[in-house]
């Protein structure tokens, strides 16, 4: 084990097996809520510097997962190890370098958001008392709250409220940034903000985990992903690899969409109608079969294009029938699941 040392203080650096950092992992990870069973053996892995998404449908766990990480839940199984630290042991070193955004963070109505956002940096232990002033202007300026700094928080709407969530995420130097659904009653210009903030954050080499339900937000951001299904892990590794697992398409434009169809069709080739074109399988069969049959038939193809299979195609998929899954495949298992 190495040592980083980041803002001051030194913490282990955990690696996986095959030697890339880690800064979240869980291993056997299970909460059971008075007979609900909320997660079950998750073993999660964010590797250091990637910006993971976690995904899931309703009730599949992503928020219980992201509770146990941050020790807001207490798991009835299962191992945490933050930022190379079993959790909850030296939470106290750990925790400081982990911002977060979880529902609900207890702020007070009656204070306004920089108030608010003062005591909470009063109690950050990588902020010397000269720092506070300018961390909650930072922070409220990075979310676009410094107009609305000194409104009392009872009075801002819930997308203020979010990006105060965020703001006190980001009050000090952090090396994980976990966000539990960070556009929740965000307008189209919030989602966008939090877009740049994870980009930047990103850039800057920070860890990030942020569950969310938009897919097109987490296929924009992310460089990883995680699916949840029914509190299983049902894929988890490169967004880039789930991509991949997907069946890949060709899209051909022609003239004659119908006619085209009914070509690939007889010869076996599985093929639909679409409104951009003739969507065809290339499970079985290559582009350039498909092209020559179409041309032998007389069929005019004025274009052919190859297309990955898109995150709400390989969501579907992950997501469609869990009850069929034997453990808990990686990506490069993730056929089982069709
Ligand atoms: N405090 C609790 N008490 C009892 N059951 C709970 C509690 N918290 C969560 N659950 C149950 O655990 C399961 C997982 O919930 P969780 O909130 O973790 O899912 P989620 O993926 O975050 O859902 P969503 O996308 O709707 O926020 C659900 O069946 C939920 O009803």
């Amino acid at each position: 084990m190495t040592t980083a040392r980041i803002a001051g203080a030194a913490v282990p650096e955990a690696r996986n097996g095959s030697g890339a950092a880690v800064a979240a992992r869980t291993r056997g990870l299970r909460k059971v809520y008075r007979g609900t069973v909320a997660v079950d053996g998750v073993d999660l892995e964010v590797p250091e510097g990637a910006v993971v998404g976690m995904l899931g449908p309703n009730g599949s766990g992503k928020t219980t997962t992201i509770r146990m990480l941050l020790g807001l839940v207490q798991p009835t199984e299962g191992e945490i190890e933050l930022l190379g630290v079993p959790m909850p042991d030296a939470a106290d070193r750990v925790l400081p370098q982990v911002g977060a955004l979880v529902e609900g963070p207890g702020f007070h109505p009656f204070l306004s958001g920089w108030e608010n956002l003062q005591r909470l940096a009063a109690a950050e232990p990588l902020l010397a008392g000269r720092e506070l002033d300018g961390a909650v202007s930072t922070a409220l300026e990075r979310v676009g709250l410094a107009g609305a700094a000194r409104r009392k928080y009872r009075a801002y709407s819930l997308g203020m409220k979010q990006r105060l969530g965020l703001a006190s995420a980001l009050l000090a130097p952090r090396r994980l940034i976990v966000l539990d659904e960070p556009t929740n009653g965000l307008d189209p210009a919030g989602t966008q903000e939090v877009r740049r903030i994870i980009a930047e954050l990103h850039a800057q080499g920070v860890t990030v985990l942020v569950s969310s339900h938009l897919l097109a937000e987490v296929e924009a951001t992310c460089t990883h992903v995680v699916v949840l299904n029914q509190g299983v892990v049902v894929a988890q590794g490169a967004l880039d690899d789930l991509l991949e697992s997907g069946s890949p398409t060709l899209l051909v434009t022609t003239p004659d969409g119908a006619s085209a169809v009914d070509v690939l069709r007889d010869h076996r080739i599985p093929a639909r109608l679409a409104p951009d074109g003739v969507r065809v399988d290339l499970t079985t069969t290559t582009p350039a079969t498909v092209i020559e049959t179409l041309v032998r038939a007389g069929t005019r193809v004025d274009e052919a294009r190859r297309e990955r299979a898109g995150l709400e195609e390989a969501f579907a998929r992950l997501t469609h029938d869990v009850g069929e899954l034997v453990g808990e495949p990686d990506l490069e298992d993730a056929e089982a699941v069709r």
